[in-house]
């Protein structure tokens, strides 16, 4: 059967940046373009733009004085990672990613973990099914709210702060988006989800307890969700030694970010987990990108996981209602990480080519076997 024609189109920016981002994103743009040739239901539009380090050494700048209005006009962002060895991390990151979730108001940042068929978890006794986690990040403040300054240079006296920045009205909304993930994932007691709320309102004793505040009032509204309460210290424990016990967890810009991190090598390799930088309110386009950096230590060597961005780039599709594809993606994906092609931070030989390669000739599989199960 050819592709019958195409109904919806998305119109995708692609930001690759810096480091390994151009290798896996390349990647991921190869698998999204097979995939919607051979779905033949919807196509995309990739827009490439390249705000990078590079950039910002040329021009002073990452992003042009135009360029969020130019961003708005995408359905999707797909980006990289922002980073170099000659640049300040803290200048790049500001300069690129965060120039972008902050105004683009993407404040919910959104961190699954799984163990793929094939591999194996780090954790002893601990195999595909038993990690299953998704993490919700606050993604426009917290420690990352820009909050702070850097005085009496040089002096013995020289002081630095950070503010920790929190406001009921982006606590509520990032608890709110948190009850309805783990109420959708259905995890729990009677099917109705399963949250875990991590601060730390021991020590940081006004914004985490306003946080366990807002988490029991937003509760009020999703009866049956079973809640929970941790510690983030507690919390590395128990995702090491109870990994089981765990399904949805929301927590600050900061603490999400290390977490996160630390799934990802629960379950196997930072080189497997994706990032959604959410808008939910879809007045802008949300932006999505593989958790990890630009890793300057294994660029240019082929030898980069593609299977982070491939696994965002199906949480892209799925945002834009693509589900089906994106499911098609994932199996694909797991199914090319169980026959042992595999990038070597998951124990294996392939390259970032191969492994892409391969993914594309599951999914020539994928849709001839459908197509056999339609013919019959
Ligand atoms: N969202 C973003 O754009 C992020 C940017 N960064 C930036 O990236 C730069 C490097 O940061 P790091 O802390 O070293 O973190 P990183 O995530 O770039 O690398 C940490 C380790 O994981 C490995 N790794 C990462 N991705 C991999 C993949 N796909 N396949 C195989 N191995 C992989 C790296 O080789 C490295 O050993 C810094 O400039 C940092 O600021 C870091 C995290 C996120
Ligand atoms: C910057 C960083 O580490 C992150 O967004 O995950
Ligand atoms: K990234
Ligand atoms: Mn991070």
């Amino acid at each position: 059967m050819s592709p019958i024609s195409t109904s919806r189109n998305y119109s995708i920016a692609t930001i690759p940046a810096d480091g390994i981002g151009p290798e896996v994103i390349s990647a991921g743009v190869c698998v999204l373009e097979k995939l919607s040739s051979l779905s033949g239901t919807f196509s995309l539009s990739f827009h490439s733009y390249d705000w990078s380090s590079e950039t910002y050494k040329k021009t002073g700048a990452y992003i042009p004085h135009d360029g969020l209005d130019k961003l708005k006009q995408h359905d999707a962002i797909l980006f990289g990672a922002v980073g170099a060895p000659d640049v300040p991390d803290h200048i790049s990151l500001w300069g690129l990613r965060l120039s972008i979730c902050q105004p683009l108001q993407q404040y919910a940042n959104v961190r699954p973990t799984k163990i793929f068929r094939g591999t194996s978890s780090p954790l002893r006794n601990v195999s595909p099914g038993d990690l299953d986690w998704v993490i919700i990040r606050e993604n426009s403040e917290g420690e990352y709210a820009g909050q702070g300054g850097r005085s009496h240079r040089g002096q013995l006296w020289e002081t630095a702060t950070e503010v920790a920045v929190f406001t009921r009205h982006a606590i509520e909304r990032i608890m709110r988006f948190a009850f309805e993930t783990a109420k959708k994932r259905g995890r729990g007691k009677g099917g109705k989800g399963k949250l875990t709320v991590v601060t730390k309102s021991n020590a940081q004793r006004n914004g985490m307890v306003l946080w366990d505040e807002v988490a029991v009032e937003v509760g009020k509204e999703f009866p049956g969700v079973e809640v929970d309460k941790m510690l983030v210290d507690a919390m590395t424990c128990r995702m090491v030694l109870d990994p089981k016990s765990i399904d949805t967890i929301v927590a600050t810009n900061l603490h999400a970010d290390i977490l996160s991190d630390l799934a990802a090598s629960l379950a196997g390799s930072i080189g497997i987990a994706p990032t959604s930088n959410l808008d939910p309110t879809r007045a802008n386009p949300s932006m999505f990108e593989p958790i990890h950096g630009s890793a300057f230590d294994i660029t240019g060597k082929g030898v980069a996981n593609p299977v982070a961005t491939f696994w965002t780039a199906a949480e892209m599709l799925t945002w834009l209602g693509e589900e089906e594809g994106a499911a098609r993606l994932m199996e694909a994906v797991e199914n090319v990480t169980e026959s042992g092609v595999c990038t070597r931070d998951l124990g294996g030989k392939a390259g970032t080519k191969e492994v892409t390669e391969a993914v594309c000739s599951e999914l020539e599989k994928l849709f001839a076997d459908k197509e056999q199960a339609w013919l019959a």
